[in-house]
């Protein structure tokens, strides 16, 4: 008898009823600008759980499984410590409450830098335990030779450029990039190096909009934009950033919504009526029968 674990996506869904819309593809996102059809912007959020990917998923085209996890759901202060068996759990759960959308994986840092063959060997784990369909990493031209090694052998990248959160370190913090020329020319090079090289999309974080705009002409492939430009050809952002849960957030995020706020009322509630003996009533206990 064999002992091998079959991981079945059909029931490890969480919601496996019909759904009407189908799943979208990578191909389909790669042809964005090309394809006659729509190129309506493509709509990108984060996704960190399985219920939170089962309400975002039939509104958006790609659910990211960030490295931003870091901060929002484990309280670090920055996406360096993250580790593969952490990005590989939240993407499993993704992938159970996702149907339509096409989910990508952050590879975390120190995951992919050192060789091609070492960002395969990440790669597969983190596609193998979760059943999602691309990777994301950072970087640009440097990293155009490893992009074009795993789209090469099955696995689609996603390219992510200009404020690279991975390099904090090295950059010293989070202002925006390209003010000046040489900076400027740089992001621009990085985006065309990971677009020849085969990225099916690439994140442009926190540059100026000229320069947004400028890489968003110079590449084939979509371009998605957080702080970046309305030109983009996507946007992403973080989700509790734009649910107005998350208590730090970078200027270019707008707050749709006051969920903290929300919450906190809620507990406020609760805890009012468990002090003054109010909650639970007769509809929330269980009674003999008489
Ligand atoms: N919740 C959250 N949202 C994000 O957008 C995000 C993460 N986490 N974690 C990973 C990276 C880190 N990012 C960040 C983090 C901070 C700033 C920020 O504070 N920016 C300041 C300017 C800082 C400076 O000029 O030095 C700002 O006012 O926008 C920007 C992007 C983007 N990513
Ligand atoms: C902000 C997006 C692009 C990201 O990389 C993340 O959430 O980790
Ligand atoms: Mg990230």
């Amino acid at each position: 008898m064999s002992t091998t674990f079959q991981l079945d996506t059909s029931t490890s869904r969480a919601n496996p009823t019909p759904q009407p819309m189908k799943r979208l593809t990578v191909p389909k996102i790669r042809a964005h600008k090309t394809a006659g059809e729509t190129r309506e912007p493509l709509v990108m959020l984060t996704a960190y759980t399985a219920r939170q990917a089962q309400l975002l998923d039939a509104h958006c085209d790609i659910l990211l499984v960030g490295d931003s996890l870091a901060q929002v759901i484990y309280g670090l202060a920055t996406t360096i410590p993250v580790t593969l068996d952490m990005m590989a759990n939240h993407a499993a759960a993704v992938v159970r409450g996702s149907y339509h959308s096409v989910v990508v994986v952050d590879m975390p840092f120190g995951s992919y830098e050192q060789s091609p063959q070492q960002a395969f060997e990440s790669a597969t784990f983190l596609l193998k335990q979760s059943g999602a369909a691309a990777v994301k990493l950072e970087g640009g031209e440097q990293m155009a030779e490893t992009v074009s090694f795993l789209n090469q052998r099955g696995i689609p990248v996603m390219g992510h450029v200009g404020l690279t959160p991975q390099a904090v370190n090295v950059l010293g913090g989070y202002a925006a990039r390209g003010r000046s020329d040489t900076e400027a020319e740089k992001i621009v090079g990085d985006a065309k190096a990971l677009d020849e090289a085969g990225a099916f999309a690439i994140v442009l974080e926190g540059v100026l909009e000229p320069i947004a705009i400028e890489a968003t002409q110079a590449v084939a492939c979509p371009t998605i934009g957080i702080g970046a430009s309305a030109q983009c050809d996507g946007q992403v952002l973080v989700t509790e950033d734009m649910l107005g849960m998350f208590d730090r957030v970078p200027r270019f995020v707008k707050k749709y919504a006051d969920i903290a706020g929300v919450i906190e009322q809620t507990v406020v509630q609760y805890a009012e009526e468990v002090r003054a003996r109010s909650f639970p009533t007769e509809d929330q206990t269980y009674q003999p029968k008489r």
